[in-house]
């Protein structure tokens, strides 16, 4: 029985696209070893860089860390240009095709997705070529798309909790699109070996891309320019985040093949992790992207709305005598609006970045929700 199950799952092609819990596990017990595949494929990797479970481990997962100094310029890690995963667009018949057309119905603004779905076919394909990184990746993410229901609650700030639902709206309604466009698919077309997708496994897919792609240059246009496009970096996503990176990611061109690399950007000690800079961005995005914050994050923003009526009944509520926050004089309307904090185009994202403020903003997302006595 075993047997048959076996030699049926390998004559159609296919790996099981199930989800399961356990926190930062590996889609397999066992993975291949990430150094050697690359090394193998023609990439370099430094022998001091080892892949090693960081020390808040629930937290970071695993990270790259330097087993001797290391010192600055360094090359650190060499991709060649046929191992980041990317989508392609231009694909032919048959199930890219359908890859294709599903893909053209994600936003722009959720592209995750779309390298999400390549990263199904690629999970979903036996024999595939990037199996040795995809089987390394964790089994779950910590993105609030699957928080359940008392910590979406706890988020406590409408814009994160609006973004939220919209994605969680988004993959419900995705999983509907993927299945009507599946039912008539011819099993030979079947981009996912025959395999149903559900909402869960697309948002493991999206999360998946969201947390670890990079945006670099793609093949060369007819114009001779490059587009940006979305890839995933095997073995240089093993790099956790800092805004004070040690380790940064240059591309260069060699015989029309773009090769990527990671260098130190400074000097490295023994036992240092390896950290890139994913970007200057605020905490809602590392959230929502990433499933961490950073404290103290300098490009933290807030959104902050005036709302009249709330703001009279919160002095009220603190003893605040005749507030008018409801119907301001004409020259207070004309200074709000001049602050862009009424009309249209009325929400308002707040920088802050001095230490105190952090704490005001802090504070400023609870408001609405703190009882003032
Ligand atoms: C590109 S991956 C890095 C490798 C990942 N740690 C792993 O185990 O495969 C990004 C993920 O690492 C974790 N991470 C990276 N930098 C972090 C940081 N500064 N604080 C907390 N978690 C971090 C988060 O889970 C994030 O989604």
């Amino acid at each position: 029985m075993a047997v048959s199950k076996i030699v049926l799952s390998s004559l159609i092609h296919i790996r099981p696209i199930t989800c399961a819990a356990s926190y930062h596990t590996r889609l397999v017990p066992h993975p291949p070893d990430l150094v050697k595949w690359i090394k193998k494929e023609g990439g370099f990797v430094h022998q001091a860089v080892k892949i090693f479970p960081q020390e808040d481990n629930e937290t970071y997962g695993l990270g790259l860390v330097a087993s001797q100094d290391i010192p600055k310029g360094s090359l650190l890690i060499a991709l060649p240009d046929h191992i980041p995963l990317k989508f392609e667009s231009d694909a032919g018949d048959g199930a890219d095709s359908v890859l294709v057309d599903l893909a053209s119905q994600v936003p722009e603004e959720l592209w995750a997705m779309k390298l999400g779905l390549k990263l199904l076919q690629e999970r979903a394909r036996l024999g595939s070529f990037w199996w040795p990184y995809i089987s390394n990746l964790p089994e779950t993410y910590s993105v609030p798309i699957f928080f359940q229901g008392e910590d979406i609650k706890n988020l406590q700030y409408v814009p994160l909790l609006y973004q939220v639902n919209k994605r969680c709206r988004f993959l419900l309604d995705f999983d509907q699109e993927v299945r009507r466009a599946l039912a008539s698919v011819k099993p030979n077309d079947h981009p996912f070996g025959g395999q149903e997708l559900n909402a869960s496994s697309l948002g493991w897919a999206m999360s998946a891309v969201s947390s670890r792609a990079f945006r670099l240059h793609g093949k060369k246009l007819a114009a001779g320019t490059r587009n940006e496009v979305p890839m995933m970096l095997p073995l240089i996503d093993m790099c956790n985040h800092s805004f004070n990176p040690n380790a940064q990611i240059i591309q260069e061109e060699d015989d029309s093949q773009l090769l990527i690399k990671v260098v130190a950007e400074t000097e490295i000690k023994q036992n240092d992790s390896l950290l890139l800079n994913y970007g200057c961005l605020s905490n809602d995005l590392f959230l929502l992207d990433y499933g961490f914050v950073m404290p103290s994050n300098p490009y933290d923003t807030i959104e902050l709305k005036y709302e009249g009526a709330l703001m009279d009944a919160a002095s009220m509520a603190a003893g605040v005598s005749s507030p008018n926050f409801f119907s301001p004089a004409a020259w207070q309307h004309q200074i709000l609006s001049q602050l862009n904090l009424v009309g249209e185009t009325a929400i308002v994202k707040l920088k802050l970045l001095l230490e105190s403020q952090m704490k005001l903003l802090f504070f400023a997302r609870l408001l609405p929700y703190v009882q003032l006595h």
